[in-house]
């Protein structure tokens, strides 16, 4: 029997004298806890794999950044669950990690739009990602904030211009590239927004977007700067998704000039 097994069996016990609806594996579940579980009882397991897929509403797989830390990980499971109504505020639900179980109890003031993690791609959960941990850490003992816009470079570009010479002109650095993180971090200190294509290739960095929010009906919540309105904006005037940071650590992301999700890793959720 492995670890993931006695685990396994564990959570079961515990989900069921606590009441919990949803079981979640952050790490391959064996073959038999999945079947045993979707004939004899009546918990939903969410596994957190790198496909998104809802085919069996029973058996759900979730597709979010894969190297968060354990609580980031499990706020945006929580997000998740949320958002799919499979559990309430105030309730909680089992988890499954390699060498851990444990219990997380699921508040309220983390929010996740319906759809948001079926649409997002893997260049959007590496620039969240990467957001996490600039929140986290900041850069040289400050915080920072910081705009990634994603996808239809073209019209990006039409509705933007560069504030200084681009330090990426010439250089094919991808996101995608786990050695392109300290750049980046680096790079987010300019003033500006990044420029990133669709497959994760950075255009530029130190842009200022252009975007005049009137006419453009943003839904926002009160008190979003102009780092944010510029945001919102850009992902309404053209295809693009955008992932802000701000200094107080808050990652929003926006598609179509609406929020799709707003998480501070500093936060105690
Ligand atoms: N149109 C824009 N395009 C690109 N970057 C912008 C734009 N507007 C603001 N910024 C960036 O956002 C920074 C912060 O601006 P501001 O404080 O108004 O925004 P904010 O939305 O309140 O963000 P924060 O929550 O981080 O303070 C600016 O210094 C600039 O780097």
């Amino acid at each position: 029997m492995t670890m993931v097994d006695v685990l396994s069996t564990a959570a079961v016990e515990v989900a069921r004298r606590i009441r919990a609806r949803v079981l979640v594996f952050l790490t391959e579940p064996p073959k038999e806890t999945e079947e045993e579980l979707l004939s004899g009882t009546d918990l939903t397991l969410v596994v957190v794999g790198p496909v998104f897929d809802v085919k069996n509403p029973r058996l759900m797989r979730l597709s979010i950044p894969p190297n968060l830390d354990l609580e980031s990980t499990l706020n945006l499971v929580s997000a998740f669950l949320m958002e799919q109504q499979l559990v309430k505020e105030g309730e909680s639900f089992v988890y499954v990690a390699s060498d851990a179980l444990g219990v997380k109890t699921v508040k309220k003031n983390l929010f996740a739009m319906n759809g948001f993690f079926s649409q997002a791609q893997s260049v959007v959960q590496r620039l969240l990602e990467i957001a996490i941990e600039l929140s986290i850490e900041g850069r040289e003992g400050h915080p920072i904030g910081t705009l990634f816009v994603v996808g239809d470079v073209k019209n990006v570009i039409k509705h933007s211009h560069s504030m200084l010479p681009n330090p990426f002109r010439g250089h094919k650095i991808n996101v995608l590239d786990r050695n392109s993180k300290e750049i980046i971090k680096e790079f987010a200190q300019l003033d500006g927004a990044f420029i990133i294509s669709s497959r994760g290739r950075i255009v530029s960095a130190g842009v200022y977007l252009e975007v005049d929010p009137r006419g453009l009906n943003l839904r926002l919540p009160p008190g979003l700067g102009t780092r944010h309105i510029a945001a919102a904006g850009i992902t309404k005037l053209t295809k693009a998704t955008a992932i802000s940071l701000s200094e107080s650590g808050t990652i929003r992301i926006f598609k179509n000039g609406m929020m799709l999700l707003e998480y501070n890793p500093r936060m105690k959720y």
